[in-house]
């Protein structure tokens, strides 16, 4: 490859790598592999300056807005920081610093990295007005609502705070809550999450802010932007946010040299695990607002901060054997089971070999020593094998071909990384995967009946599937291991009482792929019965707000089979619930029929959340852009400029808060 065709090329890998981390929360390299890459094309745009770009992504940062929110403006840029990961780096950073100020005397603030989500909150008066997203650094997501169910997050601030001010910081997850919520997943036979990075980041994007409140996320802040905020250097302001109410985290340290700088480093290189939440590195700033002005920034960082990052922690030991695990969904995952080796604190025994490809790529193979590695995954990964150490004797894997539960011949849909075993309904794992779901706690929530139970229920053979749960009886449960009179008396009283369950959560019970709780809520609302949903096609599926392709396709195929409509009428026979009550019926109109709507800017009466409900339950559609399809803007205070010349442009209604009313009444 000539230079342009590699700067072209790793501009397309690190495009690709920036959406599934920044939109789609699910990477598939470490950090430390994304940060080398971007490197290397920094290096060869600096070569071959004839092949600069301004969307390189050397020159933006590499978020981007989503769909779900509406788009704001950023009135002061969010930018990204730069990376180092060695002394010299930074004292590199140190002699450019000077290069600019001359010989002065140049003081730091050091902070923790935090791993999580960036966020900008706006306040006005003492109440918190806005959070946004970074986005692409220049227009972020309207999280507020989301954002203000964070209980750190302060509604009304207390002291001598100046009007108006953006504060900015991170969303993140502490590792207890972390752990507590994929406790709970995996017993409820869904996959974990991957890192609290991940999921905090994806947490802010859900579209039901109750959901939000239900996890345990918190926010760590590190920076004032605005005018007069009464300081002039770095540390003070934290110092004074901290006096308003702002969580701004202990161990920001002012140090007076690179030498203090190095201290800080070296010891929460050892302490950082010590910390209730994930830190990746230091944050050094600049101390000096002043001199921060001075500085400035380049196309994607300020000059006057940077960031030191921690080595990943690695371990050599013995790959022993690979095995292979069936999820609910039928996923093959390849697990390398590994000799016992300490790391980063925990004994690590496991780790994820992802699929075939990933095996074939580093020719992993049993008995070889291979690298692990602990990048924010709970289950850490293996980034090298030692080829120097591969016995005589070593066989190159072949990946299985068939089930390693039920035998079946395993299948690969094109573009997909992952094998499948078809058997859906023949496969042990699937089978009770799927019970393990209908009961968990957000779908039909059956009390006195755990994950245990279901295996032991299935291995006598009393159930094949989840409809049979509602043929058991007392006298069959009772004999099974470790079941007293009264626990069986429980599990048939907690099936039975699971009839109440709404609709809508009967419908995620299902489990039909890619309907989560809250895609479930909307078909709910949108085909109102299960006999109306069964006969949806995928093209009036997608005509349902938040319904894309992929989904629509699911469900259309899930009822497509015959067995899954067999089950699905003895469970109606059963009473379960497969429509809307009259109640939820009654809020539901079809004024709105055929229409689409626009929410913008901040409301008096009613939440953001409450009106786009509203909308919904009144049959029309929300959308978060104005197009020439808009039937009306629903503009509130504060709404975005652009929103508004966009919608007269277009010659799209705009309507007010009363207007809308008026028109469902
Ligand atoms: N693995 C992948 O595929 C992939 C893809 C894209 C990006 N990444 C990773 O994401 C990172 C780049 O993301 P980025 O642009 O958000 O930069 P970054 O995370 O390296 O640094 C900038 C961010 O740090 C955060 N931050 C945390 N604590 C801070 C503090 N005390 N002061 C100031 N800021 C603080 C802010 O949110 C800020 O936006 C790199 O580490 C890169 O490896 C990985
Ligand atoms: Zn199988």
């Amino acid at each position: 490859m000539n230079p342009e065709e590699k700067i072209n090329a790793l501009r397309k890998e690190l495009h690709e790598h920036n959406y599934r981390y920044y939109v789609l929360d699910s990477p598939v390299i470490s950090d430390y592999e994304f940060d080398m890459k971007l490197k290397e094309l920094q290096a060869l745009e600096e070569a071959n300056p004839q092949f600069r770009d301004s969307s390189s992504p050397t020159m933006r940062v590499g978020g981007e807005v989503t769909k779900n929110f509406n788009t704001v403006a950023h009135e002061h840029r969010m930018y990204s920081l730069d990376n180092s990961y060695s002394r010299e780096e930074l004292a590199d950073w140190v002699q450019r610093i000077h290069r600019i100020l001359g010989e002065t005397r140049v003081e730091y603030t050091c902070e923790l990295k935090y791993d999580g989500a960036s966020i900008s909150l706006t306040y006005e008066n003492g109440h918190l007005l806005q959070a946004l997203t970074r986005g692409d650094g220049f227009q972020g997501d309207d999280v507020t609502t989301n954002v203000k169910t964070i209980r750190s997050v302060p509604l009304q601030l207390r002291g001598d705070f100046p009007p108006k001010f953006e504060i900015r910081g991170e969303i993140i997850l502490p590792l207890a809550g972390f752990e507590k919520m994929n406790e709970l997943r995996v017993k409820e036979g869904e996959d974990p999450y991957m890192n609290p990075r991940n999921t905090a980041s994806g947490s802010l994007k859900l579209q039901d802010s109750a959901l939000v409140a239900e996890r345990p996320l918190d926010c760590l802040l590190y920076a004032l932007v605005g005018r007069d905020l009464g300081a002039s250097t770095h540390f003070e302001l934290l110092n004074k946010a901290r006096e308003w109410g702002f969580k701004i985290p202990q161990e920001a340290e002012l140090c007076k040299s690179l030498d203090e700088v190095f201290a800080f480093l070296d010891h929460w290189d050892i302490h950082r695990h010590e910390l209730p939440y994930e830190t990746d590195g230091v944050v050094i700033k600049v101390n000096q607002l002043q001199q921060q002005e001075e500085l400035g920034y380049t196309a994607k960082s300020p000059r006057w901060a940077i960031a030191y990052k921690f080595k990943t922690e690695q371990a050599i030991t013995t790959l022993e054997k690979i095995t292979y695990q069936v999820g609910r969904t039928g996923a093959i995952t390849p697990v390398a089971n590994l000799k016992p080796v300490l790391l980063a604190g925990t004994t690590v025994k496991r780790a994820s070999l992802h699929n075939a490809d990933q095996i074939a790529k580093l020719d992993i193979r049993e008995g070889d020593t291979v690298m692990v590695e602990k990048g924010g995954e709970i289950i850490p990964k293996i980034v090298g094998v030692d080829l120097s150490k591969r016995p005589q004797d070593s066989e190159p894997t072949t990946y299985i071909d068939t089930c390693p539960e039920c035998h079946t011949p395993l299948e690969r849909k094109e573009g997909e990384a992952q094998h499948f075993c078809p058997n859906s309904t023949g496969c042990p794992p699937q089978i009770t995967g799927r019970i393990h779901h209908f009961i968990s706690r957000k779908a039909m929530d059956i009390e006195g009946l755990g994950a245990e139970t279901v295996e032991l229920l299935f291995k006598e053979g009393l159930i094949r599937n989840y409809a049979d749960l509602y043929t058991l009886t007392k006298e069959q449960v009772v004999p099974l291991e470790r079941m007293a009179d009264k626990s069986a008396e429980n599990l048939i009283h907690g099936i039975a009482e699971s009839v109440k369950i709404p609709f809508e959560r009967v419908l995620f019970a299902l489990g039909i792929r890619y309907v989560g709780e809250t895609v479930a809520k909307v078909l709910a609302r949108a085909y109102k019965n299960i006999d109306a949903l069964m006969e949806a096609s995928e093209e009036s599926l997608t005509q349902v707000n938040e319904i894309g392709g992929r989904i629509a396709e699911s469900v259309v195929s899930f009822f497509k089979e015959e067995k899954n409509r067999e089950i699905i009428e003895r469970l109606r026979n059963y009473g379960l619930k497969f429509s809307l009550s009259e109640e939820q019926l009654q809020n539901q109109t079809d004024r709105l029929k055929g229409k689409t709507l626009v929410v913008s800017g901040v409301f008096e009466n009613l939440e953001r959340t409450e009106l786009k409900k509203l909308i919904e339950d009144n049959g029309g559609k929300v959308s978060s852009s104005i197009s020439s399809k808009t039937s009306y803007l629903v503009a509130g205070n504060n709404m975005g400029p652009s929103k508004r010349t966009k919608a007269e442009s277009l010659g799209v209604p705009i309507i007010s808060e009363g207007e809308f009313m008026d028109l469902i009444k």
